[in-house]
Order: structure tokens, then sequence, then C-alpha cells
């Protein structure tokens, strides 16, 4: 497996494709849509997901989590946010759920 984090690359190619013309690059396209329908793209992809799951079926579930997270960092980055701010938010969570351990310990 490569060193290199595949989700930061696709998040800065996504970056990079959202100013793409429409007709080559499919970013573009949802971009030009606008943020309603790229959400829109991600509520199906997450039901979509769920099925699969349901379902039991494993390399449907793989390919359909890839379709949500692809669709999830297009929302993102529509929105001005990044993964820096999911992780920031995910490591905050990490040290409050510490904290709260601490503190039952000490109880
Ligand atoms: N990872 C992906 C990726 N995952 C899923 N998809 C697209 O997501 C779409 C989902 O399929 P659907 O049938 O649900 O949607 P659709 O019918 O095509 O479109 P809608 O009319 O429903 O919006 C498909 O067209 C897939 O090709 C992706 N399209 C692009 N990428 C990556 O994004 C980067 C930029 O791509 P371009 O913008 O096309 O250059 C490249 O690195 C690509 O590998």
């Amino acid at each position: 497996m490569s060193d290199t984090d595949p989700l930061a690359t696709l998040e800065a190619v996504i970056r990079e494709r959202m100013g793409a013309d429409p007709d080559s690059s499919y970013v573009a396209r949802l971009h030009a849509k606008g943020r309603a329908k790229i959400a829109q793209k991600v509520g199906e992809e997450a039901v979509e997901t769920v099925i699969a799951a349901i379902e039991g079926d494993r390399a449907a579930l793989t390919g359909e989590a890839a379709d949500l997270i692809f669709h999830l960092l297009v929302l993102l980055a529509e929105s001005g946010l990044s993964l820096d701010d999911v992780r920031g938010e995910l490591i905050r969570r990490e040290g409050v759920s510490g904290l709260e351990e601490k503190a039952a310990r000490t109880r």
C-alpha cells in the first residue's frame, strides 16, 4: 500500500477540478449543480451504502462506501470545509472522551 494518503490526494484533486470545465470533469459538473444537489447525492450514496451493508454484500459495500466518501469530500469542499476540519473535530472528541474517562476514574 502507498504511503500517500489517498483521501488527502483525492481532496486536493477535487479542489482543483471544482474550477475545471464541466464537459471534462464530474466534480466540475457537481459544482455547477450546487450544494443542495451535492448534498442529495451524499444522501443517495448513504442509502446505497446502507442497503449493501444490510444485504451483506462486501464488494458492493466497499464500492458504495467509496462513492459515499467521494461525494462527502465534494460536499465538504463545496462548503468551504476540509478533511482537516473533520480530523480536528474527531481529535477534539477523543480529548473530551479521554477527559470523561479520567473524571469517571477519579469519582
Ligand atoms: N472518486 C471519484 C468518483 N467516485 C464516484 N464518482 C462518480 O460518481 C458518479 C455516481 O454515479 P451515479 O450513477 O450515482 O450518478 P450519475 O448518474 O453519474 O450522476 P447524477 O445525474 O445522478 O448526478 C459516477 O459518475 C462516478 O463516476 C467519481 N468521480 C470521480 N472520482 C475521482 O474524482 C477525481 C476527479 O474526477 P473528475 O472531476 O471527473 O476529473 C478523479 O480522481 C476521480 O477518480
